[in-house]
């Protein structure tokens, strides 16, 4: 059958939705599925850090007090602002940030819609408006334990913290805010990833991966269920 393509159309993508605790392997996990998918030719790689609020206009020993792990202290509308143009077919010019100054950078991204958008952030099933967007949504989940020695690992290596600092932030904002908004997200989730345990990666990312490439229409589906008889 024929069909008529209009100007107002919407670009068909599919949208992954990952989320998880600080350290969980959520990063890891949504860059191995981007790598998979064919990188950029067919992926946007939205991660919800960048559209943390800028501070640079408070003192720096206040800036490094903000309790970072509230819903508020995200432009989260923003975010959702850049998914729907880009389902719409639109660019997109995305924000970037810097978690030493904790402040937005003057760089911005200009990037074009494709196929399939990842989104990834501890924070992202907590907002209605953007898990409504999310067509597939994984949480990635991990013991406390696991995810604070990578937290200290990666925030002394890429963040410039000192252990002091991520311990004291550990306990008056991160595990307190994990308890009240992240744990519940998982909820929402339509997957959860024990990444604990390779295996259970390596299977979701083979699976994520497939159903991906189908449902974006990268790849043709196998399954004969809708072929005529
Ligand atoms: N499944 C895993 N097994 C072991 N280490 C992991 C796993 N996933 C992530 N990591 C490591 O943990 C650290 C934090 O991972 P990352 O993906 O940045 O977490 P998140 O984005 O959830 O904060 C990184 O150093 C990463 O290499
Ligand atoms: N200026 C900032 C902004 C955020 N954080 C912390 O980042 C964590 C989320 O990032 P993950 O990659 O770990 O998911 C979150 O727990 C915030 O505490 C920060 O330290 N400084």
């Amino acid at each position: 059958m024929a069909t008529t393509e209009t100007a107002t159309t919407a670009f068909e993508s599919i949208t992954l939705g990952i989320a998880g605790g600080t350290g969980a392997g959520k990063t890891t996990l949504a860059r191995a599925v981007y790598k998979q998918l064919g990188g950029e030719k067919n992926c946007v790689y939205l991660t919800h850090d960048h559209y943390y609020r800028d501070l640079s206009h408070k003192p720096m020993e206040e800036r490094s007090k903000t309790n970072f792990d509230h819903p508020d202290s995200l432009e989260t509308e923003l975010l959702v602002q850049h998914l729907q143009e880009l389902k719409q077919g639109k660019i997109a010019v995305l924000p970037t940030y810097d978690f030493a100054t904790h402040s937005r950078t003057p760089v911005t991204t200009m990037v074009h819609p494709k196929k399939i958008i990842i989104v990834e952030g501890i924070l992202i099933f907590t907002h209605p408006e953007l898990v409504k967007e999310l067509d597939i949504k994984v949480f990635v989940d991990a013991d406390s334990d696991t995810r604070v020695v990578r937290r200290i690992r990666r925030d002394t290596v890429e963040r410039g913290r000192t252990l002091d600092s991520i311990m004291l932030q550990y306990e008056t904002y991160v595990k307190p805010m994990h308890a009240e908004w992240v744990a519940p997200s998982k909820a929402k989730a339509d997957v959860i990833v024990n990444s604990e345990n390779g295996q259970s990666t390596n299977i979701a990312l083979a699976m994520l991966s497939n159903h991906l490439l189908v449902a974006g229409g990268i790849l043709p589906s196998t399954s004969n269920e809708n072929q005529d008889r």
